[in-house]
């Protein structure tokens, strides 16, 4: 493998074609390959670089232990995960936002401390901290709309997009947290050692988002 490639670190799913579509735009030249394969690993030479397809919660991981310079993850996912890493740029794609949510039938007040499901235990935790409320937090991986349903939680913390999850299983929203988008990250080492290419992919892809080209 090349090592003047810069190694960047893409989350697969969700976020994936928006990212891809944003580097397009910033006249990054990426074979069709790209959106077809199920490579983890596509050197890109002619674009200086070589992506990694990454879980979205991972990408952090593999950018702060520095085998990948810089990678995208959602604004979720850095919170969460608290990496030593830089946050560059905003890219504004997959926005959505993190709420609390019930059962319109739950009354805030009637637990001392009440079961918070969530995929994000440290997140959740630290809201409810500078809230000064005291919670439980169940862990889960995914479905969290199901636990205040079945009677595993008293209220979630989860993504809201479309709302449609949250409607569809009968749930209210009852605070929005926060507004999430993906963002730029870089390995801080890497922004010294390559501090030319990577200012270079910042500058176009700030170009791009400075256009609002990027908006879907
Ligand atoms: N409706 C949404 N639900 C979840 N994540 C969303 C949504 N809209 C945008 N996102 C962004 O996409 C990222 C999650 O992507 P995706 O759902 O592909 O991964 P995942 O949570 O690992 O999914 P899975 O575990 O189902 O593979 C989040 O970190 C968030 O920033
Ligand atoms: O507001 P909406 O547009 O309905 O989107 C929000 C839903 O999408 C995500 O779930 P996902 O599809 O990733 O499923 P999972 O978390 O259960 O794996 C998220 O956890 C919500 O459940």
């Amino acid at each position: 493998m090349s090592k003047d490639l810069i190694t960047v670190a893409m989350p697969k799913g969700r976020i994936f074609e928006e990212a891809v579509e944003l580097l397009k735009k910033a006249d990054y030249p990426l074979p069709p390959e790209f959106e077809e394969s199920r490579k983890l690993i596509i050197e890109v030479p002619e674009a200086g670089m070589r992506f990694i397809l990454a879980k979205p919660m991972d990408v952090p991981t593999y950018v702060e232990h520095g085998v990948a310079d810089v990678g995208v993850a959602g604004k979720d996912v850095m919170i969460e995960e608290k990496r030593d890493i830089y946050e560059v740029l905003d890219l504004k794609i997959s926005a959505c936002y993190m709420a609390v949510a019930s059962l319109p039938s739950y009354n805030p007040k009637s637990e001392v401390a009440p079961k918070i499901a969530s995929k994000y235990p440290n997140l959740t935790s630290e809201y409810f901290r500078q809230q000064g409320e005291q919670v439980e937090i169940i862990k889960l991986n995914g479905s969290i709309e199901l636990a205040p349903i079945i009677g595993l939680a008293d209220r979630i913390v989860d993504i809201v997009s479309t709302g449609q999850t949250l409607r569809e299983n009968g749930l209210v929203e009852l605070e929005t947290m926060m507004p999430i988008t993906s963002r730029f990250i870089v390995n801080p080492v890497s922004y010294r050692t390559k501090s030319a290419q990577i200012d270079d992919m910042v500058d176009r892809l700030a170009e791009v988002i400075a256009k609002g080209e990027n908006n879907q």
